[in-house]
């Protein structure tokens, strides 16, 4: 269930600075010409303004991250547009978006520079002039230490004449912000620099927050081409039309799912009817029960499972690779432990089950788990893609060296001095390792180091019966039939795994469907 709640409302609490009590009144009373509280079906335009942004230089990710964020509080952004650094493009957007939306937002150009034409933009739109605020002068003075009037650096103190100063708080220091948001009727003009946009929306966002509405979102995961449930979609549109919004996203490189498919509506009885009717005519069996965020519910789900009674085989096997890797974090020190990660299937799942022992072990840590990865021969891109994904996922601090494995694990010692153990996801079928122990050190001539083997002796069903039970995203060469992973000059996918159609056009099964995990190595050579 994906109930969106609606923030709390940022600005709450005392604020005692007695000086901005006349700017904070109207943030406390956001009345404009166009927003009361009793528009119940608020809405957003979202301008965003820049030449760098129409070039393709630079990516915007503020007008998603303001359309999540209003939809979380209950405001329908209607539309976005993406303008030019030109004064009477500006206006004529800004004039047009504030007459058709409750609130506009603006974002970019209020720098010191000729191209930041923003508040003079705005204050075009509704036929004011520009002019120094002295609350804005004093606070550039501040910041750039000038007292010139004329410094360009003041520039960003000049906006429309009847503008308002909205100064947000810090939620966890409750310290005010040093730089107020700037706005005028039902426009707010927010800085372009995501980090300073995301800081201040943060701290303001009651501005916008609509009491009356929660969206109630859910999702129903389905493994099956959307063409063949196209019917059913529409069939649960034509019924729920007026009172449900239906959305369908097909992904292609999901391993779990095919389509997503989203209900919407801010009475959250139509969205149980809706899902009820879906759930009820869609394909039996179609239905994935897909968990969207595997990586951040890691600790949660896998000591969930060791928790209870559960005597399964995974839940023995998770049990006992966790006590493992328990055991290396009270032998080791997060930085004299790095796990050995090659974005194979093996390293994939104990990544998982590290992870989640780390981040219970040490849940205020900010420090990241380091994962050594040793890049030789010809990777594969789509392990290259996988190991950035798992980074990001994972929050991992990747060692990354090129060379042969004997040769890199030497240069190690010398890069990374404190590293002494390193957690792998050796298994005792794997080659010249059926004499492994759990904690094994490195063979003679090699660079000292600790072995750390949790799931030495988990097949390879246990392998794919955990990552798939976890929804463990892992790299896409297994779902074409790649069960073992060398370099590429090196590495076929597996004929145990091969299907050739009516027209003799091979194609090959997901790894996790291979039945005999002997033949686990018949694609390398
Ligand atoms: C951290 C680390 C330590 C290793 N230590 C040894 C070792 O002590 N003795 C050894 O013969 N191989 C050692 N290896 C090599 C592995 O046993 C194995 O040959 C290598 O991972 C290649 O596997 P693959 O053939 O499945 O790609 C080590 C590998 C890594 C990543
Ligand atoms: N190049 C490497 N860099 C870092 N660690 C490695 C590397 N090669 C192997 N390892 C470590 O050794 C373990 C066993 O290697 P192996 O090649 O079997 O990878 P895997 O994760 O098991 O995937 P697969 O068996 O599907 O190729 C890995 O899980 C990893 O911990
Ligand atoms: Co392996
Ligand atoms: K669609
Ligand atoms: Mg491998």
């Amino acid at each position: 269930m994906n109930v969106l709640f609606r923030k709390t409302n940022a600005i709450s609490g005392k604020l005692s600075a007695a000086s901005r009590i006349s700017v904070l009144n109207n943030h406390f009373c956001p009345r404009n010409h166009l927003f009361n509280m009793a528009d119940n079906n608020p809405t957003a335009g979202i301008i965003i303004i820049g030449d760098e942004i129409l070039k393709g230089h630079v990516m915007d990710t503020n007008s998603r991250f303001l359309s999540r964020r209003l939809f979380a509080l209950g405001v329908k952004v209607k539309k976005i547009s993406v303008i030019s650094d030109d004064l009477d493009v500006i206006a004529k957007e800004v004039a047009e978006f504030s007459q058709s939306f409750t609130h506009v937002i603006t974002s970019g150009g209020v720098g010191p520079t000729h191209d930041d034409l923003t508040f003079e933009g705005v204050a075009k739109a509704f036929g004011e002039e520009v002019v120094a605020h002295p609350e804005l002068v004093d606070l550039c003075k501040e910041f750039f230490g000038t007292d010139d009037l004329k410094s360009p650096k003041l520039k960003m103190a000049l906006i429309p004449k009847s503008a308002k100063l909205h100064f947000g708080m810090n939620k966890q220091t409750k310290q005010i912000a040093k730089y107020p948001l700037v706005n005028i009727r039902n426009v707010y003009m927010f800085p372009g620099v995501p980090q300073l946009l995301e800081k201040s929306f943060d701290m303001l966002q009651s501005i916008f927050a609509n009491p009356h509405t929660i969206f109630h979102v859910r999702e129903v995961y389905v493994d099956r081409d959307e063409v063949l449930i196209t019917p059913i979609i529409n069939d649960t549109d034509a019924r729920f039309h007026d009172r449900v919004v239906l959305g369908s996203y097909p992904d292609f490189y999901n391993s779990y799912y095919k389509v997503k498919l989203t209900l919407e509506s801010d009475n959250q009885q139509n969205v149980d009817e809706a899902q009820k009717f879906l759930m009820e005519n869609l394909p039996h069996g179609s239905v994935v029960n897909y968990e969207k965020d595997p990586c951040g519910t890691a600790s949660e789900h896998v000591y969930g499972i060791i928790k209870t009674e559960d005597s399964s085989h995974l839940a023995v096997n998770v049990r006992h690779a966790t006590r493992v890797i328990e055991q290396a974090f009270e032998k080791y020190k997060p930085e004299e432990l790095c796990i050995g990660f090659n974005g194979g299937k093996d390293c994939t799942a104990l990544l998982h089950l590290t992870y989640a022992v780390y981040r219970t072990k040490y849940p205020d840590e900010t420090r990241r788990l380091q994962a050594l990865y040793i890049r030789r021969g010809q990777p594969f891109p789509e392990i290259e893609l996988f190991t950035k994904i798992a980074k990001d996922n994972y929050h991992l601090e990747i060692i990354t060296i090129h060379d042969k494995i004997k040769e890199a694990l030497f240069e190690l010692k010398s890069t990374h001095p404190t590293l002494k153990a390193v957690i792998m996801g050796t298994r005792r079928s794997d080659p010249y390792c059926e004499n492994l122990e759990e904690f094994s050190p490195t063979d003679p001539g090699w660079a000292e180091y600790m072995r750390i083997n949790p799931i030495l002796d988990w097949s390879y069903k246990d392998v794919w019966t955990f990552i798939r039970t976890f929804n463990i995203p892992y790299c896409s060469l297994y779902d074409r039939g790649y069960t073992s992973l060398g370099s590429m000059e090196n590495t076929h996918p597996n004929p145990g795994l091969q299907v050739v159609d009516s027209k003799g056009i091979i194609s090959y099964k997901p790894a996790y469907m291979l039945a005999n995990g002997d033949s686990e190595r018949a694609g390398r050579n």
